[in-house]
C-alpha cells in the first residue's frame, strides 16, 4: 500500500469515498491530504484529535468507515473542531488509522488531566461551558480527568498543594484569571517545598513545576487565555490543551518579609490594586463590574510616596534591534513558525537566579499612583500591543502625579492596548530584574514581634486578584530560567521604536501554560 510520492518520502495512497464521491487520499508522515475533484484538503497530522472506525449500514464486510477529528484554524486565532468520514475498504482503513494512531501517541499531549471548577466565575457558566464545549472532545481523545469543583476562595490552592499529582500529564483550569493564579501559586509552592526551597526567599533558585496549566475561560476578564490564544473561545482553548500546545512563561514573586504571591500576568501596585478592591466589592454585578467601578476608583486616585530600588536588566536584558516573535504562542503544535515547544517531561530546570545582593542596583523616588509590572509584556504589532510569554527581564511602569485629563486619556490608550499609551512624561518605564519599593511617611504600628504593619489600606491587584499589602515595603522579584536564546520585542520606552532584548543568559521560564 505504500508507495513513493513526489518528495521521495513514504507515503500511504487510499481510494474512497469522501461526501459521496470517490477521492484519493494520501497520509505522509506529517499530514493527510484528500484530493477532491476540484480541491484538496490538508491535515496536519499534528492538528487531528482522534480517529475512529466506525461500521455503518449498509456496508459490506470488506467495507468501514473512518472519522477523523481534528482541529481547524479559523478566522480570529480561532480553532475549529471538524470531522470528516472517510468509507474506504476495511484492511486499508485500518492500516491508515494505526499510522494515524501511532503518531497521535508518540506525540507529547496530555492523557490525564486535574480539572478545576470555579462555578462562580464571570457569568457563573463555568460548568456549563466545561460540559459544552470541554466534555465531548475530552471523550473524543480519550482523556482520563478528575474534576474539583471548588466552593470557595483558596480552596483551590489548597487542594492543589494536597493531591496527589502523580500520572497526571497537566492541570486544567475553567474559570479566570484568579483561578489560574490561585492555581499558578499552588504549583509553584508546591514546586519548591518539593525540592526542601525555601519559597518565602526571593533570593532562593526556584523550581520549575512540572505540570502545566491549561485555561478554560470561563470568567470575567480572562486576559490570560486572551493572551494565550488571541481570542476568549473555549473551544479553542480547549483544542489547544488536548493538542498539547505548550507555551513556556514567565512569572514574577512579590514579596514582604516573605512571600505575598506570585503573579503570572499582572501586579499592579496602587491605582490597579485599588480598582481590583473595588471591583470585587461588586461581584455581583458580573462581568459588568469591569467596565463601570474603575471610573470611580480613578475618580478617587490617591498617590504615594516612595522610594524605588531597581536591578536594571543591563546585559541581560540589552535592547537591541531585532526579530519579532509575538505570535507564535497562539499557535498549536504543527501550525506554521511555532518554535519548538518544550516536551511534556518530568525534568525541572532551574530558573536563574536573581541575587537580591547583586551589585548594581540604582535607586529613585517619587509621588506615584501606581507601580505596575506585567509578567508577560507587551510588545507592539499591527498598532496594538500583543504580549509575549518569554522576556527576558521585566517592565515596572511607574505613574507618577499628574492631570486627571491626561492619566484619564493614558489609561483609556492602555485599555485600548495602544502602543503609544506609555508614551507621556509621567510615565517612567525601567526594564528590570527586580526592584524594592519602600512607602515614605506611611504610618505604621509594631506588633508584638517587632514587624511594622502599614496602617492604611493599600493594594496589589495580582492578576485580577486584590492582595492587602501589610508591610510599608515590598519586592518584586522575576524568574528565568537559563536554557532558551531569542530576540523578543518590547515596546514600553517612550520612543516606541521597535526594539529587541539580546540575552546570553535566557530567560524561559517559569511555567508552562497551554
Ligand atoms: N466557589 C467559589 N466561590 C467563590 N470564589 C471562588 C470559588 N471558587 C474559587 N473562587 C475564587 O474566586 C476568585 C475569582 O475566580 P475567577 O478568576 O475564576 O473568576 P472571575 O474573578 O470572575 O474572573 P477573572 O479573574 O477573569 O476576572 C479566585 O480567587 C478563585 O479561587
Amino acid at each position: 500500500m505504500f508507495s513513493e510520492n513526489s518528495c521521495g518520502s513514504n507515503a500511504f495512497n487510499m481510494i474512497c469515498e469522501v461526501q459521496g464521491t470517490e477521492t484519493r487520499i494520501i497520509l505522509t508522515e506529517d499530514e493527510v491530504s484528500i484530493y477532491f475533484t476540484h480541491s484538496t484538503q490538508t491535515v496536519p497530522l499534528s492538528h487531528i484529535l482522534a480517529v475512529e472506525l466506525k461500521n455503518e449500514d449498509g456496508q459490506t464486510e470488506t467495507q468501514t468507515t473512518l472519522c477523523l477529528h481534528y482541529a481547524q484554524p479559523g478566522s480570529q486565532c480561532r480553532l475549529y473542531k471538524q470531522q470528516l468520514s472517510i468509507m474506504g475498504q476495511r484492511d486499508e482503513c485500518e492500516f491508515f488509522q494505526k499510522q494515524i494512531s501511532n503518531s497521535i501517541k508518540k506525540s507529547s499531549r496530555p492523557k490525564r488531566l486535574l480539572i478545576f471548577v470555579n462555578p462562580n466565575s464571570g457569568k457563573k457558566r463555568a460548568m456549563k461551558i466545561f460540559n459544552k464545549y470541554a466534555a465531548p472532545l475530552f471523550q473524543i481523545c480519550g482523556i482520563q480527568s478528575e474534576m474539583i469543583v471548588t466552593s470557595r476562595p483558596k480552596q483551590p490552592t489548597e487542594k492543589l498543594q494536597a493531591c496527589n499529582l502523580v500520572g497526571m500529564d497537566g492541570i486544567v483550569t475553567v474559570g479566570g484569571d484568579g483561578l489560574f493564579c490561585e492555581c499558578l501559586n499552588a504549583l509553584l509552592i508546591r514546586a519548591q517545598k518539593d525540592a526542601g526551597r525555601d519559597y518565602d526567599d526571593p533570593d532562593v533558585t526556584l523550581r520549575r513545576p512540572s505540570l502545566p496549566i491549561g485555561i478554560i475561560p470561563a470568567g470575567s476578564g480572562d486576559v490570560m487565555a486572551q493572551y494565550l490564544h488571541g481570542t476568549r473561545d473555549a473551544t479553542t482553548a480547549v483544542l489547544k490543551i488536548l493538542l498539547g500546545d505548550v507555551v513556556a512563561m514567565n512569572s514574577v514573586g512579590v514579596y514582604e518579609n516573605k512571600l505575598t504571591s506570585y503573579s503570572g500576568l499582572i501586579l499592579g501596585f496602587g491605582l490597579f490594586g485599588d480598582m481590583m478592591k473595588d471591583c470585587e466589592k461588586y461581584r455581583w454585578m458580573g462581568p459588568a463590574r469591569y467596565n463601570i467601578i474603575p471610573l470611580g476608583t480613578i475618580l478617587k486616585r490617591r498617590t504615594v510616596d516612595i522610594d524605588f530600588e531597581y536591578l536594571p536588566a543591563d546585559s541581560k536584558g540589552t535592547i537591541q534591534a531585532g526579530r519579532r516573535h509575538f505570535r507564535r504562542q497562539f499557535s498549536a503544535p504543527g501550525f506554521r513558525n511555532v518554535p519548538p515547544t518544550p516536551a511534556r517531561q518530568n525534568s525541572t530546570p532551574e530558573c536563574i537566579k536573581i541575587s537580591t545582593t547583586t551589585k548594581g542596583w540604582k535607586k529613585t523616588d517619587g509621588r506615584v499612583y501606581a507601580v505596575d509590572t506585567y509578567a508577560v509584556s507587551l510588545g507592539p504589532e499591527a498598532g496594538k500591543l500583543k504580549p509575549h510569554f518569554g522576556d527576558n527581564a521585566m517592565s515596572a511602569i511607574l505613574t507618577d502625579k499628574c492631570k486627571l485629563s491626561k492619566h484619564m486619556a493614558q489609561l483609556t490608550k492602555l485599555q485600548k492596548h495602544q502602543p503609544d499609551c506609555y508614551n507621556y512624561s509621567f510615565i517612567r518605564h525601567f526594564r528590570v530584574m527586580a526592584y524594592r519599593v519602600r512607602l515614605l511617611h506611611a504610618r505604621t504600628k509594631t506588633t508584638e514581634d517587632g514587624s511594622r504593619l502599614v496602617h492604611k489600606k493599600h493594594y496589589f491587584n495580582c492578576d485580577g486578584e486584590a492582595i492587602q499589602l501589610t508591610r510599608p515595603e515590598f519586592e518584586v522579584s522575576t524568574f528565568c530560567i537559563p536554557d532558551y536564546t531569542e530576540s523578543v520585542y518590547i515596546c514600553l520606552e517612550a520612543s516606541y521604536t521597535e526594539k529587541a532584548h539580546e540575552s546570553s543568559c535566557y530567560t524561559k521560564n517559569m511555567l508552562w501554560v497551554i
